[in-house]
């Protein structure tokens, strides 16, 4: 439809026109996926410490980079300088760009934070098809990146793109920072956001992350609070070299037993955390908040066979929802040195390392936590008046992040939501964390928002990993509308 004259048109055209009218418009070229596929193409894995994944990641951000400039944008491609690993490799960190377009006083800034670097992918995984190669089956995209975070990242510059391909004015000035090292920990980032408060950042209005999922497959959502994660190893150590069973069993204090006894006094099979006194600062729940959980759109049933899962702890959509986002949970992920392969070796490991994480919510508090953790360890510990070495150490610490949805841009993207969808988005939550998100909100002091555009079944560091064609491209619509939104709300 040939747009009206004016700043809104072409996206206000959209409001008359029913679902499938509105996903049957013509959109710019620079909105297909064929960027995608040339982004999915390249093995942006930062997992693997090799100096080929790194060269993808250098590759991949080069290509971003040329990508924004191509919109106008003037791209800072930050060195980031090298990394030393545990093993003695030193790698170079891929560079951080921050890109800017338009800088108008009288508009506000929206800035863009997302990620080029993926999780690792093998065909041999379990992939039915070649994880980095963008495939479309019945409209889905699959492909390594392609929801976590390619698609999303592209879906903006899609919006942006579309503007210029329509010619009009962009309503916002527009930032991005881009990384190539989310999945490994988002390397000297922090850093960057402190350097760059009073620069980059200073004249920044909002900041939009797109890097998470919708609760639905159908619902679109809006996210605003993220858990916290406070991670932990636990060491119990005899000596430097493994045991014969057979010599040994039976007349020492076996590390792994320790190790066990330590991991099973964590949590109870209800979920319920053991550790005294880590519930104490959690946020009590209003009936304002309760009420909440109530409105959002989740299946139990689909959600429970989709999981593959035989039984949740919980049996209502209400307590489900509460122990994924406002309650604390610890998980154990796995023991270093115990003997886990294949087979029926006789051994009695030396020395073994625990791991587990508890996921934070308001208002737990790292170093308390930490502090009841130890504690509580070494006191069980000393009961088993064990004569190994125990040591406990924290290896990282993430606030969990809570955003106010009454600002101003969750408002705005609650309306663009209804042109582009047609309903009301879930106001969600996300038991994971995105670090950055707290970072953004404690160093810049803006409005941060979580605004996903893929399904629940997206995949993300699974096999398979796809983002619907639908997602994608009203995704890109939901950006451009949300750029009109927030320029309305704003003045
Ligand atoms: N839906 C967004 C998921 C982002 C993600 O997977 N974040 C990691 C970050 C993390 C926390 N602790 C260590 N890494 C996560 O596990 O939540
Ligand atoms: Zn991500
Ligand atoms: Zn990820």
């Amino acid at each position: 439809e040939k747009p009206k004259e004016g700043r809104l048109a072409g996206l206000t055209t959209l409001k008359t026109l029913n679902k499938k009218q509105r996903f049957a418009v013509p959109w710019p070229i620079c909105m297909t996926p064929e960027s995608l596929k040339e982004w999915v193409a390249i093995e942006s894995d930062s997992i693997q410490p090799l100096p080929h994944f790194r060269q993808e990641i250098f590759k991949m951000m080069d290509i971003a980079a040329d990508k924004l400039r191509h919109l106008g944008a003037a791209v800072d491609s930050i060195d980031m300088g090298h990394q030393e690993l545990p093993d003695g490799q030193n790698l170079p960190i891929p560079p951080i760009l921050l890109a800017e377009l338009g800088n108008d006083p009288k508009k506000p800034t929206v800035c863009f934070y997302g990620h080029l670097d993926v999780q690792p992918a093998k065909k041999e995984d379990g992939w039915h098809t070649d994880p980095f190669t963008l495939v479309e089956v019945d409209g889905k995209l699959y492909g390594r990146g392609a929801t976590d975070n390619k698609g999303p990242v592209l879906a903006w510059i899609n919006a942006v793109g579309a503007f210029q391909a329509l010619n009009q004015d962009i309503p916002v000035n527009i930032k991005f920072i881009i990384e190539g090292m989310e999945e490994a920990g988002s390397v000297s980032l922090d850093e960057l956001v402190k350097r760059e408060k009073d620069r980059f950042f200073s004249n920044v209005d909002y900041i939009v992350i797109s890097d998470n999922l919708w609760i639905s497959k159908k619902k679109p959502a809006l996210i605003y609070g993220t858990r916290g994660n406070i991670y932990f190893t636990v060491e119990v150590k005899c000596r430097d070299q493994d045991f014969h069973s057979g010599t040994f069993g039976g007349i020492l204090n076996e590390p792994m037993a320790d190790l066990v006894s330590l991991l099973g006094s964590l949590v109870d099979s209800s979920g319920h955390i053991l550790i005294p006194g880590i519930y104490d600062n959690v946020a009590p729940l209003s009936e304002e908040e309760k009420k909440m959980y109530e409105t959002i759109d989740l299946n139990l049933e689909e959600y429970q066979n989709n999981s593959q899962v035989e039984r949740f702890l919980f049996d209502t959509k209400e307590e489900i929802l509460m122990h994924l986002w406002r309650y604390p949970s610890l998980s154990i992920h796995g023991i270093e040195g115990a003997f886990h392969e294949p087979g029926a070796k006789t051994v009695i490991p030396a020395q073994v390392i625990g791991k587990f994480s508890i996921r934070l919510v308001p208002y737990m508090n790292i170093s308390v936590v930490e502090t009841q953790v130890k504690k509580y360890l070494e006191d069980i510990f000393s009961q088993r008046n064990s004569s190994n070495k125990l040591k406990v150490n924290m290896t990282l610490g993430v606030h969990p992040w809570i955003a106010n949805i009454h600002d101003i841009q969750y408002i705005a993207a609650r309306r663009a939501i209804k042109t582009v969808f047609g309903v009301d988005p879930d106001m969600i939550r996300d038991g994971s964390t995105i670090p950055i998100a707290k970072t953004f909100q404690d160093i810049i002091q803006k409005s941060v928002m979580m605004l996903p555009l893929g399904a629940v079944d997206d995949g993300e560091h699974s096999q398979n990993e796809k983002i619907n064609r639908y997602n994608y491209i009203e995704g890109s619509k939901l950006f451009a509308a949300f750029f009109l939104e927030v320029a309305k709300m704003h003045s």
